[in-house]
């Protein structure tokens, strides 16, 4: 179709091992100039992998990539990589520490000589703005927002004279508006010749913002083809396979009955000064109720507290009608609280041990100090995690950061659950996870609910909250809002969003 275009960034026939695992099998992908191409999988399909080959933070063992038809730089060179190729990760790569202005032009092989701070800040202020970026030069990085930060990296590597971008999972920690601003951008700078490969799990957002998808499963290219010739059910057929339909069921809920006794969590005027104020509500166990909101409203500031990660101002945390000390994790782990942070990354796992280990971790301090958990046990609970979260890696004793993105959330969602907890508090439960996995997790969650924990769910993602008994709605640090089961999107949204006054 059409003349032959020379693509912009391109791999060819590229295979990539990890010891035993095939990453990558003999991969193509040609991403043409001006386009915004997909790149879509299940989780450990291979994706980052293929990215960490396209920007050079890894060879390929055989094959070769390409940026306009020349062979890529060596790895050692950075600057030449940085010249071809940027990636904008859900985790940053920008230093927290610095001003904006430094990060963009400081630590440049190019430049030469003492530094002159007037001009450095005057040049990041010029760059900023001729990408339209409403980002003072002078502020420190680490207080910029997930969504300003992106824009800041992206300004950088198109400062570098690099055309092409990877955005892994970028809407992953924005929220609605957020990414509404992210895809105007994008559009924007397609406008202006910039080239995109764009990572999600969230089919709906490939659709909207790209014109070509690639499907990579099991470490294998799939299919290219225009997003309006493969409409979702062939997208997800291509991504799951054939023998996956009969996993279809995973996602139905299980018959759940309130029981007795008292709350699994309950919250008395519960206020943390510059986040949420006199929230309270309970969690019956067997219950399951969601908490929306968007990234301002102090819902995700909420649910840290319940797990001992912030002090709250005021008020009263319980579990299971105990009240539960504030501002401690391990007492909120004792009192039986399981935990789901937002950034895995952060505050989730430690890469380097086990995936065994990551998921049983919660479990001697539940048992106190007399509690030891035998080898034995620990592969039981891990191998079981592995069985009903569906967890690829190769073995139990993998290190965690040998596990996809994915699978690591799902390991974390293990560690919550293999405390047996009262209750679980969850954030984005199923954030990085592919659509199958999301059923999965979410199926997880319903089954401990079952089983007797209370459970709350915060997430801005609606499919997560569409299992829940009843949602409430949190608005700029207050509850507005409940709505039970069955709920349409358009309420939900409109309240996370502060434009319906329900009270
Ligand atoms: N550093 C590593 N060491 C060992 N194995 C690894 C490493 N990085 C990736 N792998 C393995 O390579 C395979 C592909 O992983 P990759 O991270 O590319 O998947 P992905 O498609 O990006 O998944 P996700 O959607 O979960 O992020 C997985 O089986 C993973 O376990």
């Amino acid at each position: 179709m059409g003349e032959p275009v020379t693509p912009i960034a391109q791999a060819r026939g590229v295979t990539k091992r990890f010891g035993t695992t095939v990453a990558l099998d003999d991969v193509s992908l040609s991403i043409v100039p001006g386009e915004t191409h997909a790149l879509v999988g299940r989780n450990g399909a291979g994706k980052s992998t293929l990215v960490s080959l396209l920007t050079g933070l890894t060879g390929a063992d055989s094959g070769t990539v390409l940026f306009n038809g020349e062979a890529a730089p060596a790895i050692s060179d950075r600057d030449g990589w940085r010249q071809r190729v940027a990636c904008v990760y859900q985790h940053s790569t920008i230093i927290k520490t610095l001003s904006v202005a430094e990060n963009l032009f400081l630590n440049r092989q190019s430049e030469r000589g003492p530094i002159s701070w007037p001009g450095l800040r005057r040049r990041a202020a010029e760059l900023l703005e001729s990408y339209e970026v409403d980002v003072n030069p002078e502020q420190l990085a680490g207080d910029l927002t997930v969504e300003q930060r992106q824009m800041v990296e992206v300004a950088r590597a198109l400062s570098h004279g690099a055309r092409f971008v990877v955005m892994d999972e970028p809407t992953a920690q924005l929220d609605a508006g957020g990414i509404a601003r992210l895809f105007r951008k994008v559009r924007a700078l397609q406008e202006r010749g910039v080239t995109f490969c764009y990572i999600s799990h969230h089919l709906e957002e490939i659709y909207q913002l790209c014109q070509r998808v690639t499907v990579l499963r099991d470490a294998r290219h799939i299919i290219t083809a225009p997003v309006d010739e493969l409409d979702t059910d062939a997208l997800v057929a291509a991504m799951t396979g054939p023998e996956a339909a009969a996993s279809h069921l995973l996602g139905e809920t299980s018959s759940r009955t309130r029981k007795s006794g008292p709350p699994a969590l309950a919250v008395r005027e519960l206020t943390l000064a510059g986040s949420y104020e006199s929230v309270s509500f309970s969690v019956a166990p067997g219950e399951i109720v969601g908490v929306a909101g968007s990234a301002s409203s102090g819902a995700v500031a909420l649910a840290e507290t319940l797990a001992g990660m912030r002090s709250p101002t005021s008020g009263v945390v319980e579990a299971a009608g105990q009240r539960v000390r504030a501002g401690s994790v391990p007492d909120a782990l004792k009192a039986g609280i399981g935990f789901v942070p937002q950034d895995r990354r952060a505050t989730g796992f430690v890469p380097e041990l086990s995936m065994a280990e990551n998921a049983t971790m919660t479990v001697p301090r539940r048992l106190g100090r007399a509690g030891f958990l035998s080898p034995r046990r620990k592969a039981a609970l891990a191998n079981e995690a592995v069985r009903t979260l569906d967890i690829k890696t190769p073995s139990i004793t993998t290190p965690l950061y040998g596990l996809s993105g994915g699978n690591q959330q799902k390991v974390v969602m293990a560690r919550a659950l293999a405390s047996e907890p009262c209750a679980l508090v969850l954030i984005g439960p199923t954030a990085g996870v592919d659509i199958r996995a999301k059923e999965t997790l979410l199926a997880a969650i319903d089954a401990a609910a079952a089983a007797g924990a209370g459970a709350l769910i915060v997430s801005d993602e609606l499919d997560d909250l569409r299992g829940c008994d009843r949602v409430l709605v949190m608005f700029a640090g207050r509850l507005t809002a409940e709505q039970s089961k069955g709920w349409q999107d358009a309420d939900l949204v409109a309240g996370m969003e502060g434009t319906r006054d329900d009270r």
